[in-house]
């Protein structure tokens, strides 16, 4: 069992940290962020995210697993160490590489022996090899590092389940013993490894990323077509597969990709190509389709009020998917915003997002789905939470002035939609029960002259 240090302790190194403690090694987080820190030393996870906390406590509690701010304290005498920090996007779409050079600076001053250093952040081509390079100038005597790039493929809401039965384990190395030794971590986990060298690791974070995005604006653009030429989206992806060279997973039609990883990755992608003189034409597009996908359900909506001005809109779901509270380039963030500049008077609702949602959003907030459909003229659905799927269909007819619901998620069977009282739009399946929007506006018009 190794004693390992885990630098940087967000998603990604958190779980990681947790997972190895898990396994037997012995493993101290390093965060800068002290309140983050004197949270998890409790054993409180700072992020929503399912099995985290009791594995947290119980590893905390049998005295492998401990959290500091302090790099002197924590780097000194590891045998391993893993570098886990933001790699944020730019304003050209590049990955900043602040957190990782600081992180590295951090790292470098307190090696006193030989030590590998893991990166799990996802870096752009070329980076591992300089952060080898750095050590080498600055580690000097004390000791040799030899740097592994094994990039992370855990999913927000199902990281711990990822980490424990991902699909392989990427381990780049120039050095084979520090490869070997990366592997034996993770031997518990009887997990394929894939070992190549630093580059190619490194690459196949980005394009991993990238493919799954593609497929997803691959099959958002065959949605749109479904809904002109009057096809079903949910029985064309089944089709489709169904074939096991397609696959039947990231076919799901929606609103768009959003979260802290696909967006800036893609972008990223573009950057790393176009600086070696490759337009990525490809990958291109599929970030311009997602940035149209995220507002068409406000298009929609637009289209069949003609204007939104006034109206009052229930945005059910926040977060970029559900099981996590993160909003980080959600597609709600997008949503709020044009029925905003729009002039639609917006109440949102999430069951775990809306404390992360109230930093960035100018919109009311609701305590239950049914209170945000209150007296609203339209509902739009942005995350495809339980809570939402298993609503009583009545809920919205019951709550709503106007039974409008646009589905950025397709949550409910077009059966279910046929029994409910809702005129229904969803992505890629024909509009459901349209209403005569007339007698609304006829009753809004008679209520409010005569009180
Ligand atoms: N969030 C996710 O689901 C996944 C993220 N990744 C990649 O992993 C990397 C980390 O992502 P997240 O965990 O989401 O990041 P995050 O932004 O949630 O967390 C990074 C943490 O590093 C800390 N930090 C920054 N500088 C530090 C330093 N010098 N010393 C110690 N701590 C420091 C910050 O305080 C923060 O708590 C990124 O490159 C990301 O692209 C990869 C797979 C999944
Ligand atoms: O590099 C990362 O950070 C991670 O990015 C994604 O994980 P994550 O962003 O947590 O979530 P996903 O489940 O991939 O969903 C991303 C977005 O795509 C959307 N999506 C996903 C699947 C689908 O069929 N359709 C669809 O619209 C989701 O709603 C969500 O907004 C990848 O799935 C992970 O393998 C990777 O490690």
């Amino acid at each position: 069992m190794k004693n390992i240090a885990v630098v940087g302790t967000g998603y990604v190194g958190l779980v990681t940290g947790v997972c190895l403690a898990d396994l037997g090694h012995h493993v101290i987080c390093i965060d800068v962020d002290e309140e983050k820190v004197s949270h998890m030393r409790k054993g409180y996870s700072p992020i929503y995210e399912p099995q985290l906390e009791g594995l947290m406590k119980k590893n905390i509690e049998e005295g492998r697993l401990t959290f500091t701010t302090n790099h002197a304290w924590g780097i000194p005498n590891m045998d391993v160490i893993f570098l886990a920090v933001g790699t944020p996007q730019q304003q050209d779409g590049s990955a900043d590489l602040t957190y990782v050079q600081r992180a590295v600076n951090d790292i470098a001053q307190h090696i006193n022996r030989d030590v590998i250093v893991v990166n799990k952040s996802t870096v752009p081509v070329g980076t591992n090899e300089s952060i080898q390079q750095y050590f080498n100038q600055h580690v000097g005597e004390l000791g040799r590092v030899d740097v592994v790039s094994n990039p992370e493929f855990l999913r927000e809401g199902s990281a711990v389940y990822d980490m424990f039965h991902g699909d392989r384990i990427i381990i780049g190395a120039e050095n084979e013993g520090a490869a070997l030794l990366v592997e034996e971590l993770y031997r518990r986990l009887k997990l394929p490894v894939v070992k190549t060298d630093i580059r190619s690791a490194e690459m196949i974070k980005y394009a991993s990323n990238a493919f799954l995005a593609t497929k997803i604006s691959f099959i958002n653009e065959i949605s749109s077509i479904c809904e002109k030429v009057g096809a079903n989206i949910e029985d064309v992806a089944y089709g489709m597969g169904k074939d096991r060279r397609i696959g039947t997973q990231f076919l799901q039609a929606g609103i768009g990709y959003g979260g802290s990883c696909f967006p800036k990755d893609t972008n990223a992608l573009v950057q790393i190509a176009g600086n070696v003189e490759h337009k990525f034409d490809l990958l291109e597009s599929v970030i311009h389709v997602n940035n149209r996908q995220q507002v068409l359900l406000v298009k929609k909506a637009k289209e069949r009020f003609g204007s939104l001005h006034g109206k009052r809109v229930a945005m059910l779901g926040l977060a970029f998917k559900p099981k996590t509270d993160d909003i980080r380039e959600s597609a709600s963030v997008v949503v709020a915003n044009e029925l905003i500049q729009e002039g639609a008077y917006v109440t949102a609702y999430d069951p775990i997002a809306m404390p992360n949602a109230s930093k960035v959003l100018n919109v009311e907030f609701a305590n239950s789905t049914a209170e945000a459909l209150q007296d609203a003229d339209a509902a739009l659905i942005i995350t495809e939470w339980d809570e939402f799927k298993q609503l009583p269909l009545s809920t919205f007819s019951e709550q709503m002035r106007v039974p409008m619901v646009f589905d950025g998620r397709n949550c409910y069977t077009l059966e279910a939609i046929q029994e409910s009282y809702l005129e229904y739009h969803s992505i890629g399946r024909p509009v459901i029960g349209e209403v005569d929007l007339h007698k609304f506006e006829y009753t809004q018009n008679y209520l409010s002259e005569h009180g």
